[in-house]
């Protein structure tokens, strides 16, 4: 009989990709498609749903066409996707009401405030161990029915359906007929009682959204649809395995056991820190989250949120027009010693954790007449590696456990000069593993998982290889006065409103 493959689905907030593992979790094959991002005011990121679908159709024949495989040969299928990014479609003509709204925009900041001005921040956080941030779903929600002319009244009516992107995608692979989000999905959305593990009604009445439109929540590893025939090549194949990326690479990273934590460098960059079936409750920004649902058990993180980390290198070469590719960011930063005390805080939708400041935009300091396009992007790539500095000192604080090791992924892993410095503003090792795509992967170990494919974690723990290790240079005085530098920008950036 011939080989078979798990397809992963990655819907990232950039590019879409579908990706080909085999058993000893290889990728086999990759077909990856950027997107259009839309900026319509300041503060704002917004995606159109049908082009996402679109680019998910296009990157999954790529994939089959370019392997030569027969569909027969993809035993099932796992999805998993960019966080919160909000789709509200019509239930009969399949066409989204608006444009799908990013994780990242602010469009709905005010709203926020105006919630925690009324005393709601408690109540959110002990109900979905969230903070009020325009982040999560629910708020987008809210104004889209408050301001696409009218979807409340449709909405109230049952015509309207939401999702986060999964959902929106498995609406879409099965036909149109299953309407079905998973746990560590829904546990972003701030409708979401993580404890008791349903839609919360208290929160749906704050956010005036109508029970309605939301998905029946699953676990993130069962068979919810078959891909509608009429769409890849005749096949119904199994949908199987569903994950928030962030949670999706916790999973490939085989984290498996609690204190275990990763790191993912994408457009923004994510600490997960697995706490096992205990949810942690953070005192400093950070936020408890499901880490997935399997088998009836739930399993909780950690987990710190940085709303720009690639994104700022795709500025630099959009943008600023300074690079051609954002592969070249590492030769421009290693051309220096240093930034000569430049700093760049690239705060360019706020801050998440653990400053948690909506209002806040990027800020550059330390110029001088001698600074060169070196200094400016090494600054920029640096940032990055302070920001995770920022976001691991408080969960060392939260979780009571100190660093031992870092696993890291995404797609500005890749760049060697990031993760040196990485190592040395943190002073532990630094592990990057053979595959970087570990998002692609844990979706794929979770589809794989409900088919037989795989059989438990032992199997998965065990395909984990390792690629490179970054190991501490640095003087603890250098350290600490970069560090000082990196706390007073980011002070001050906070202090220009
Ligand atoms: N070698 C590199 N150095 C720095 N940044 C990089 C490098 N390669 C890719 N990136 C950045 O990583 C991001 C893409 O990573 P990826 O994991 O695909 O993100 P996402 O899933 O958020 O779309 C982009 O923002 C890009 O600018
Ligand atoms: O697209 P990424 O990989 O930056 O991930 C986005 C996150 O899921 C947002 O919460």
């Amino acid at each position: 009989m011939s080989e078979r493959f798990i397809l992963a689905i990655d819907q990232g907030t950039t590019s879409s990709r579908a990706i080909l593992f085999d058993q000893a979790g290889t990728i086999r094959g990759v077909a990856q498609k950027e997107f259009p991002q839309y900026f319509p005011q300041d503060g704002w990121v917004l995606h159109d749903a049908m082009e996402i679908w679109e680019s998910v159709q296009n990157v999954i024949a790529q994939v089959i066409v370019n392997q030569g495989i027969r569909v027969e040969q993809i035993a099932a299928i796992g999805i998993t996707n960019q966080r919160e990014t909000t789709v509200v479609w019509d239930r009969v003509t399949g066409e989204p009401v608006y444009f799908a709204i990013v994780w990242q925009s602010r469009q709905t900041a005010d709203l926020c405030e105006e919630l925690k001005a009324a005393g709601y921040s408690d109540v959110v956080r002990a109900k979905t161990g969230l903070l009020i941030d325009a982040y999560f779903s629910g708020t987008k929600v809210k104004w889209i029915l408050d301001h696409v002319e009218g979807t409340r009244a449709k909405a109230e009516q049952g015509q309207l359906l939401f999702g986060t992107i999964d959902t929106w995608l498995l609406w879409k692979l099965s036909g149109e007929q299953v309407h079905i989000t998973d746990y560590t999905n829904a546990s972003r959305t701030l409708m979401f009682n993580i404890y008791d593990l349903q839609w919360d009604d208290d929160l749906l009445e704050l956010l005036t959204v109508p029970r309605s439109m939301l998905p029946t929540v699953h676990s993130s590893s069962e068979i919810y649809a078959y891909t509608d025939p009429t769409l890849f090549f005749g096949a119904a194949i199994p949908i199987s395995g569903i994950a928030g990326d962030q949670q999706a690479a916790l999973f490939g990273q085989a984290c498996f056991e609690p204190g275990m934590v990763k790191n993912t460098y994408g457009t923004g960059c994510f600490m997960l820190m697995n706490t096992g079936e205990q949810p942690v409750r953070s005192t400093h920004g950070l936020l408890t989250t499901i880490a997935w649902g399997i088998s009836g058990k739930i399993e909780y993180a950690l987990e710190g949120s940085i709303f720009v980390a690639g994104s700022a290198i795709q500025w630099l070469r959009d943008g600023l027009k300074m690079l051609t590719t954002a592969a070249e960011s590492e030769a421009y930063a290693q051309r220096v010693d240093s930034t000569e005390g430049v700093y760049v805080v690239p705060a360019f939708v706020g801050l998440g954790t653990p400053y948690w400041d909506s209002e806040a935009r990027g800020a550059v300091f330390g110029l001088t007449r001698g600074t060169q396009k070196e200094h400016f992007v090494r600054a920029t790539v640096e940032s990055i590696a302070y920001q995770t500095k920022d976001v691991l000192a408080v969960m060392e604080a939260d979780s009571g456990i100190s660093l031992k090791k870092l696993r890291v992924d995404g797609g500005a892993a890749a760049n060697q000069f990031l993760m040196q410095f990485q190592s040395d503003l943190l002073g532990v090792p630094v592990e990057r593993p053979l595959v970087l795509e570990t998002t692609a992967l844990g979706a794929a170990y979770l589809a794989g998982l409900a088919v037989g494919f795989w059989t438990d974690r032992m199997q998965i723990s065990d395909n984990w290889m390792l690629d490179q290790t970054f190991l501490n240079t640095m003087d603890n005085e250098v350290r600490s006065r970069l560090y000082l530098g990196w706390q007073k920008a980011v002070f001050a950036t906070r202090a220009f409103k």
